[in-house]
């Protein structure tokens, strides 16, 4: 394993969960104990065989006292453990979670064609697996190297050499874990690369399942299916058999040290020659034996647990890379309010390119006043969609201002503006926008205030929604069950039940049949705040009071 990169994917991580430092400790502190505690009962226990048999004393009572209170507290310490690091890893996950998708929702919104779904859900799925790791892993590796070097020190005061022969089988276990782990995380990535391309290749086929079956392209998709998992599979195996090899491998070296250990108190307690100097009393050897096997145990142990870190360090990376994605706008330090009343948009010779693209937009400028209703026109791929993103604040514009403007004219920059503010006062409707798991009257109170079932019905008339659906109906993952005309009704009463200042609409008539379209139309033109609608529809376009074009030359805005 690249133990370098391992430790700084782990570090990227420590920071979302500073708060927790406490929880660590204590739980660090209570793993060490115990394991502390369960060494110190072996070694008891061998002291007292090499008593009983070498010279024949049974334990005695400060041995019988030693023991039961170790064995008492064992038993607290493992209770306690379990409930500390329980609570622990549910507080990780929720920091974990929090900070995914607080990064998620401060850098997507805007990059409407990027799979961030996806990869917001395979991060989501590595932090189950961080939250052990955090949670347990981490106290688990600190309380087996503290017990290393508690039977190291123990053991070089009783006898220097089983303590060098300890140590140098602790170093020769580590450096071969550190060895085969880097070929192990190579396996472990090639697998997890297949099997997350097996996964999206059959999510997309499950997607766009209409279009495989009618295209007879099951076959084809079954047997790429079947392809790609026999190699997963395939690799998985390699995987274990070099796992298994290298559990082999530390066996043969703990066996070694344990011959070590042997060897070398055996001499110091001069049962290999007679007559030389007695410098263990052979009734200590077992104990020395059981301390050192103790010990270099529990770097085993680490070691073991080191190897079989790999998926997770990939798991870190991806959860890394989410959590320090840049956010797309930045928080106002000093957030201003926003006056009352009616407010019109403002775009200030604004300019913005996608990362790496040509600029979408060049100083462009347009003025829309309090309750004016706008159409947005321009060719295919001209920019109106990004327009109306920088007007929800999704996206800063690289140059100008997007500004709120009040009746006398002043103009408030978005970004200026504190988030809440913002969002009641701006409502879009998205070209793809999402219903929610959940019934109707969940959605339509997604995101505004309480609003009664009467004000709920209403809105469900005004966009005559009320005939097939009623507040209390689920509507399914996304609201699938319903066609995209009906989607686009329940979209658009759910930005009205936010009762917003300015209405934001991108393309949400495109695939609408005639009469859903005029539908659609009547509501927004009824509606008596500023309008601005993307659209390409004469139908559309024909109800709004002015048209601007998004591809214009660049012009001043009106101040
Ligand atoms: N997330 C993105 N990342 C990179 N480029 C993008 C992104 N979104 C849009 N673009 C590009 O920016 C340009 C403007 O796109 P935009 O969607 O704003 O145009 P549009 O006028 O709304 O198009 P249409 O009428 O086809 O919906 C296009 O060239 C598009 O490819």
């Amino acid at each position: 394993m690249n133990t370098l990169s391992a430790f700084r994917a782990f570090r990227e991580l420590l920071p979302v969960l500073r708060p927790e430092w406490r929880g660590m400790v204590w739980s660090y502190l209570l793993g060490t104990t115990s394991a502390l505690a369960l060494a110190a009962l072996t070694v008891l226990t061998a002291w007292a065989v090499g008593h009983a048999v070498v010279e024949r004393t049974p334990p005695g009572p400060v041995w019988w006292t030693l023991v039961l209170g170790l064995v008492l507290l064992r038993v607290l310490l493992t209770w306690r453990e379990m409930d500390v690091s329980h609570a622990l890893a549910y507080r990780v996950l929720a920091r974990l979670r929090m900070a995914l998708f607080d990064a998620y929702a401060r850098s997507v919104p805007g990059r409407r064609r990027e799979h961030s779904g996806r990869a917001a859900a395979v991060a989501m799925d590595d932090i189950e697996k961080l939250e052990f790791f955090y949670a347990h892993t981490l106290a688990q590796l600190g309380a087996s190297l503290t017990l290393f070097a508690a039977s190291l020190v123990t053991a070089s005061l009783l006898l220097p050499e089983a303590a060098l022969v300890m140590f140098l089988g602790a170093a020769v276990v580590a450096s071969s874990a550190l060895y085969w782990a880097r070929a192990a995380r190579r396996l472990g990535e090639r697998e997890q690369r297949e099997r997350s391309d097996l996964s999206a290749h059959i999510v997309d086929a499950l997607g766009a399942l209409r279009e495989v079956l009618a295209y007879g392209l099951a076959p084809r998709v079954i047997a790429q299916t079947s392809d790609a998992t026999a190699r997963a599979t395939a690799l998985a195996r390699r995987r274990e058999l070099l796992s298994q090899l290298v559990t082999a491998l530390r066996e043969l070296i703990l066996t070694g040290v344990v011959i070590g250990v042997i060897a070398t108190s055996a001499a110091a307690a001069g049962v290999l020659s007679e007559g030389a100097p007695v410098r263990l009393a052979p009734a200590e050897l077992p104990a020395l034996v059981a301390l050192a096997l103790a010990g270099i145990a529990a770097v085993v142990d680490a070691t073991d647990t080191l190897t079989r870190l790999h998926p997770l360090v990939s798991g870190a990376e991806r959860v890394g890379a989410g959590i320090n994605r840049p956010p797309v706008v930045s928080l106002p330090r000093e957030p201003r309010r926003l006056p009352e009343g009616p407010l019109g948009l403002r775009f200030r010779e604004v300019s913005f390119s996608y990362e790496g693209r040509q600029p979408t937009l060049t100083s462009w400028s347009a003025e829309l006043a309090p309750g004016e209703h706008v159409g947005l026109v321009g060719p295919s791929g001209a920019g109106k969609s990004t327009v109306i993103a920088l007007a929800a604040r999704l996206w800063d514009p690289s140059a100008g201002a997007v500004e709120l403007v009040t009746a006398d004219g002043t103009g408030v920059p978005v970004a200026e503006l504190d988030e809440g503010a913002l969002r009641g006062a701006v409502a879009l409707v998205d070209q793809d926008a999402m219903l929610f798991h959940g019934s109707v009257r969940d959605n339509l109170l997604r995101g505004c205030g309480p609003r009664s079932d009467g004000e709920l019905t209403d809105l469900l008339e005004r966009v005559e929604a009320n005939g097939w659906i009623g507040l209390d109906d689920e509507l399914g993952e996304g609201g699938v069950r319903l066609s995209g005309g009906q989607r686009a009704r329940l979209c658009l009463a759910r930005a009205l039940a936010r009762r917003p200042r300015v209405l934001l609409v991108d393309e949400v008539t495109a695939s609408l049949d005639p009469a859903t379209e005029r539908l659609v139309s009547d509501v927004i033109a009824e509606f008596h705040g500023t309008v601005l609608i993307a659209s390409h529809r004469a139908e559309t376009l024909a109800r709004l009071g002015r048209v601007v074009d998004v591809s214009a030359a660049p012009q001043a805005a009106r101040r």
